[in-house]
This record gives C-alpha cells, structure tokens and sequence, in this order.
C-alpha cells in the first residue's frame, strides 16, 4: 500500500521527520521523499544524506502532486501549516501529524477547515531521543516503539489505512485511541515526566554550588536529567497545547510527593520502603503485565507452541512453587503481625498479581528475588483502602479467596481480571458471604467484577458446600477471621487443606474433624517463615510426560505431597505407572518427597470418583496419560471442569478430535481410548494446563503439534519450555502468530 504513494512530504525535517524518512528508506521505500522546512540547512543536509529527493522552505511548491502528507512541524505551528496546505492539496491526499497532544491539534483542524476532514488521521509515534535535527535522523528510531493513532468515528478507513501502512513499514507498533484518551495518558507517561526533568535541572542550576553539583553528577541524576536536554521549543508547546492534562497529573505527582515529604520529615522508614518497594517493582511488574495475555488489556497476542515427537525425559529437576501456597502466603503473611519471610514463592503472573494487590493496600513487600519474599505485615485490620480495582489477572483462587478476606474490610473494594476469569462463577463466593452479613454486587449472572461494601459486620455461619472447592471453603474461613463467633465449611468431599494448616502455622487456631473445619473470629495471626514447596500440579506434566515415553527416567525435587493434592499419583499408579515416592519429609507444616518416575505402559482405567477432587488441575496431562494407555480410561464427577480458565473436558476434547484420538464427552466427564494419534493444530483457549498438556501429548504423536493462546502458561509455569527443553522434549514458544493459521 505504501509503494503506491506518489510522493511523502514531510513538513518539517527535524528529528522526527528525518527519521521517518530514514526509516521509509531503510524499508526499500522508493518512492519519491520531498521536505518542507524553514530552515534550508536542514534541507541540504537531508538531501545529503539521502533521505529526501529534494525539498524547500515554502509549501506551495511541494503539495500538489503529494499523496500523503506528515506535518512534523511543533504543535503550535500546527494550524498554520494546516490553512497553508488546505486549498493546495490533491484531492486524493491523506495528511497525518506527529504531535505530542492530539486535542489541540483537533482544534487547529476545525478552525481551519469547519470540521475534522475525514482524509486527516491524526497520529503520535511514542518514540524520540534528546537530540534534535535532520542530522540525528535514526532509521530505527521508531522500530519496535508504539504509534498512537486517533482516528474519528468519520475518518475515512482508507486513510487510515495509508497512514497505518507509513507507520508499519518503520517497524512501529500501531494503537488506536481516542483523542482525549491518547492526551491523557500522555499526560502522565510522557509530558510530566519531561516537566519535572526541566524543573529539576533549572532548580538545581540556580544555587551557588551548581558547578559541585554537575561535576560530581551520578548516574542517577544522568538518567533523570537526561530528558531535560530535550527540544525547549517543542515542550513549550506541549504544555500550552495540553495545558489541563498535564495540571491535573502535576496534581496528583504534588500529593505522592507531599507524602513521600511527610515520610522523610518523620523518619517514618515504613512508609518509604512501602513507597520505593512500589516503584522499583512497577516497571518490572508492569512489563511482565503488558507482555502476558493473562494481563494485557489492550492487545491480547496469541503465544503458539511447537511440540516435536520424539523427544527424551531424563534428568532431575525441580518445578517452581505451589500456586496455592504462594497466594495464601503472600495473603496471610500481609495480615500477619511482624514480617514474614517466604521461600521457593513462585514468581508467575497469578501470585504476582496477589503480591501486587496487596502493596495497592499498603502493605511492604519485597522481592520476590529467586522466590524469596519478604512481607511486611499489617495485621488483620491494617490494609489500606486500594487506589483502583483490584486486578487479579486469570486467578480464580486469587478472586475468591481475596472475596472473603475483603468483605471483612472497612473500605469498598472492587475485584477485576481478564477475560478468562470475567466468565467464571463468583456467586458460590458471593452467596455464603451474603449470609454473614457481606454486601456484594457482581455483574450478570454472578460473574466478575465484584464490588465489595466495607464495613459490613460480619457473622459467622455453618456453611454446607453445594461443591467440593477449596476456594469457597478458604473464602468462608477468611471471611471468618473478621465475623463474630464461629465459621464453620463443610465439604461434600476433601479438598486441599492449605488454608487450613497455614494459618495454624501463623498460630490462628483452625479445627478440623472429618468434612468440617471452622474457627472463631476476633484471633490474630503471628508471622511465621514459609517454605513453599514444588508445586504437584505443575510436576504433573513431567510425570506423564515420563509415563507415556519409552526409557523416560526421571526424578522431581522438593514436591509437596500433601494428600489432599496426590490424587496424580494415586491414578497413574492406577494405570500401571512406575512411580516412586521417595525421600519423604515434612516441611513448615506441608509434606514433601521426591518422585521418580520411569517409562511402564500404562492401562486406562474407571477413575475412582473420590480422587477427583485431589486431582482436580491435573485432568488436562491425565487425558494424555489415556490416550496413551491401553483400553478404555473413565473420568465422571468432574462437572467442576468446566468452570476453569476454560471448559477443560469441552477444550481438551476438541484438541482430542484434531490429534484423532477417541473419545466421549459427558455432562460430568469423558471417556477416552488409548492408541497412537497424529499431529495438528490445538487451540488451548488461554488454558495454562491445556498448553502445556498438548505439549506432553507430543512425544508420542506421529507429528509435531501447534498448541495455540499459551501465553497463559506464564500464570502458573513461568519456565516450562525451558525445562521441559532441560529434560529433553522438543518444545519450544514461536512467540506470537496470527490465530489458527496453519503451520508453513
Ligand atoms: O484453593 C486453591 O488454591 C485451588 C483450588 C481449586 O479450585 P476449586 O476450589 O475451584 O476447585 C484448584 O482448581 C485451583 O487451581 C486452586
Ligand atoms: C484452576 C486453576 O486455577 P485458578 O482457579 O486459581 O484460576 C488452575 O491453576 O488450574
């Protein structure tokens, strides 16, 4: 599309309009590159440097005849160009600009032509460097970084389309937002910042000492200082233009720094580590968001994984920390008094976004450094009424467990996650903590977001539950800690207990007699240290993964057996496996072993129904050890399915069928036949386990299987290519590829 674009004018050859023609050149563009500028030094140097075929200080020589027209000129200058241009243009022409504020630059379109003309598409490349004129002209400069474009509801989809393919051709990465949007976030991230790097360095180099202090210079104050080198012109007019964005962050920025003042003047060092915890964190902890599907809101990539037939499983490895320890440590170690300290936390996205829920209320946490966590706590009735929602990303454990635990809060609290979560059902939460007392609104249908009411006294109850879940059982307890007299949960069949001796470990008196476990509330928890083991669900993949391939041999550390969890082992020792508990100890209150695992051909099996629960993640890899198995393996009474980040027997059925295996799915199960399957494309539906699954389904396919939408991994196995690669499978991430296409 670009290649048909008569002739590029750039009004305006500094850094920016250089660059782009740097860059358009770099491309292969040939088409014909003209400049506008006043300054025609600048032209010559550009022509010099090959970037433009020709230019000029005046307009009317260049615009008729331009088929696409990039005013680069700064923002103020704006509306003059634009009436200069308007009764010169082609008619087919598309005009865009690269201006830092976009509604300023709306309203210098309306007064010069009546309305927002639909060829003009109004555009921001976040991209820039200190330096500035065509001489600095960078043909990289805009690769990988983001364009913003803010086209109108009326904008003609054409020329958006030309502008789109400019920007795409530089390598850039293309966002649409609407104008008021793209100004105030720019506000924030970009026009405040370069503020207070200006302020900072005049304020500094009005006193006397300032030769001392721009000797001694650190790093720090280099990389601070660094944008105020930045073109005095162009920021100027970046403030007229977006004049009540920029106050109204300036506002904000003078509250954080009141408060950080206010913790200085009193020697209040809780409160600064609370404040630079916070920060350090932000920028890794918002990265690893904004690059994971489990968090990204604004474009959701598809991660596909290639599996290989073929591959060994031999070694010795450890899989990273239990998902539900490492939320409920992070969560009871906050209400704890004193500090707690945790190890072998696992860094994926869904505990990540526990320990970052709590630093929105208040509490210091450091780390996580190599799974080691240090928290702060505030005791049962210290946390602080959070800034926004809550985000939970793709954790259900996180949204109901933080459910109970917040209704018993002074504050309203609102719980939000991604698309997964937004369709799983929070009503089994809602209504056991609507008897205590809680007053709870959740969108249709019981789904997310909730919205909690602070200050509701809570009572305790006798809850029988209509499901076998941990979850609602912890939420009920939780909720417990903050409701008068006794809680009590009943489960219609075991589940995992961590809750349970966890806050006995923190010395909060849990009872627990057959299917009943209750508290009373009003006690306090002490800080106590927490040592969190390999998480079983996640050893699952490795242990079919060693049962279904040929001189597979392989030991996996530091599992935690708790036997609430070990219904993995108990069915595939079941089907024949020959798998060996060894090593067994006990650590902080969980039991851990060591597995080792070798190939034995497996028979399917009737599932017996009192292990489903205590396997309850661990049926996606199970169905690959059926499929794998000799006969006919049973699954029913596992309804609870097909409310997980997916429908897993619906999900795991469907990749089923394209690999050819047999199979029938019930309301409540399936049954599968073992036998030999082929290969093919399976789309795991942003299921963690399903990823993963597939993967381990690929050792003994007869071709090499795509497993689309695992980004998702990263939420419970942060590094599972990586040791699956360690023990020899040929799995490997081919990053982000467009939805269903076929392998080329
Ligand atoms: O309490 C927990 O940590 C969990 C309980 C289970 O969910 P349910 O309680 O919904 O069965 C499980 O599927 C989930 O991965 C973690
Ligand atoms: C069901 C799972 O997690 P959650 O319910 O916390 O999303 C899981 O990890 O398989």
């Amino acid at each position: 599309m670009l290649a048909s674009e008569r002739r590029i004018l750039l009004v305006g050859l500094g850094l920016i309009g250089g660059s782009l023609a740097a860059a358009l050149r770099a491309a292969g563009h040939r088409g014909e590159i003209l400049a506008c500028d006043r300054d025609s030094n600048e032209i010559c140097l550009g022509q010099r440097m090959k970037l433009i075929d020709g230019g000029s200080t005046r307009l009317a020589a260049l615009v008729p005849g331009a088929s696409l027209v990039v005013l680069c000129v700064p923002v103020m200058a704006m509306q003059g160009v634009m009436a200069e241009l308007a009764p010169l243009l082609d008619e087919d022409a598309v005009v865009t600009d690269v201006g830092s504020t976009k509604g300023a630059i709306r309203d210098a379109a309306i007064q010069v032509f009546g309305r927002m003309p639909p060829w003009l598409v109004l555009g921001h490349p976040i991209a820039g460097s200190e330096k500035s004129g065509v001489a600095a002209a960078n043909p990289e400069l805009y690769r990988d970084h983001k364009v913003i474009l803010t086209p109108e509801p009326d904008s003609d989809p054409q020329a958006v389309a030309r502008v789109s393919a400019l920007w795409a051709a530089c390598g850039a990465e293309l966002l649409e937002m609407s104008v008021t949007r793209h100004d105030e976030v720019l506000a924030r991230t970009s026009h405040l910042p370069h503020l207070l790097a200006f302020s900072l360095v005049d304020s500094l180099a009005r006193q006397d000492e300032r030769l001392e202090i721009f000797r001694y210079a650190a790093g720090g104050f280099r990389d601070f200082t660094r944008i105020a080198g930045s073109d005095p012109l162009m920021w100027r007019d970046v403030y007229l233009a977006n004049r009540d964005a920029v106050l109204e962050a300036l506002d904000e920025f003078e509250a954080g720094v009141a408060r950080v003042r206010a913790a200085v003047a009193t020697g209040d060092g809780e409160a600064m580590l609370g404040i630079f915890t916070r920060a350090s964190h932000a920028r890794h902890y918002f990265n690893t968001l904004l690059k994971q599907t489990s968090y990204q809101t604004m474009e959701q990539q598809n991660v596909r994984y290639r599996a290989l037939p073929g591959g060994q499983v031999q070694g010795r490895i450890r899989v990273p920390g239990d998902k539900s320890m490492s939320h409920r440590s992070i969560m009871l170690g906050a209400l704890a008094n004193g500090v707690t300290e945790v190890e072998g936390f696992l860094e994926g996205e869904d505990s990540l976004a526990t320990l970052q829920a709590f630093r929105d209320m208040g509490v210091v946490i450091e780390g996580p450094h190599q799974g080691r966590v240090t928290i702060h706590g505030v005791g049962l009735n210290g946390l602080k009424q959070p800034p926004g929602p809550l985000y939970v990303g793709n954790s259900g454990t996180a949204m109901r467990l933080f459910a109970g635990l917040l209704a018993g809060q002074a504050f309203d609290s609102e719980l939000t996650g991604d698309a997964s979560l937004t369709k799983r059902p929070m009503d089994r939460v809602a209504n056991p903590l609507r008897e205590m007392g809680a007053v709870i609104d959740t969108a249709e249908n019981g789904r997310p977001p909730l919205r909690i009411h602070g200050s509701q006294p809570l009572k305790g109850i006798r809850y029988e539950m209509p499901m076998a879940s941990a979850q609602v059982k912890s939420c009920v307890l939780l909720a417990g800690l903050y409701a008068e007299g006794e809680t009590r949960a009943i489960e219609p069949a075991p589940t995992r207990d961590h809750t349970e001796r966890m806050l006995n470990g923190f010395g909060y008196k849990v009872e627990r007699e057959g299917a009943e476990a209750w508290l009373n509330g009003g006690g306090s928890l002490s800080a106590c240290p927490i040592d969190v083991p390999a998480d079983i669900s996640s050893a699952t993949f490795f242990l079919v993964a060693a049962a279904i391939t040929p001189s597979a041999d392989l030991v996996l550390e530091h599992v935690g057996i708790n036997p609430t969890r070990i219904g993995v082992i108990n069915i595939l020792k079941a089907m024949g496996a020959d798998l060996t508990v060894f090593n067994e100890r006990e650590v902080g209150g969980e039991p851990v072993a060591d597995l080792h695992i070798r190939y034995a051909p497996l028979k399917g099996i009737d599932i017996p129904q009192d292990q489903v629960p205590l396997a309850i993640d661990e049926f996606p890899a199970l169905f690959i050890a059926a499929a794998n198995a000799e006969g006919m393996t049973r699954l029913r009474g596992a309804e609870e399915l097909r409310v997980k980040e997916s429908d897993r027997i619906q999900v795991m059925a469907d990749g089923l069928a394209q690999l050819g295996i047999v199979h029938e799915v019930v309301a409540d199960g399936i049954d599968i036949r073992g036998g030999a399957y082929g290969g093919g494309l399976v789309d795991s539906h942003g299921d963690h386990r399903i990823a993963m699954a597939f993967s381990v389904a690929a050792l003994r396919a007869q071709g090499e299987i795509l497993i689309d939408d695992c980004a998702n991994v990263a939420t419970s196995f942060p590094n599972f290519v990586a040791l699956a690669t360690e023990v020899g499978m040929q799995v490997e991430s081919l990053g982000a590829v467009a939805p269903g296409q076929e392998a080329s």
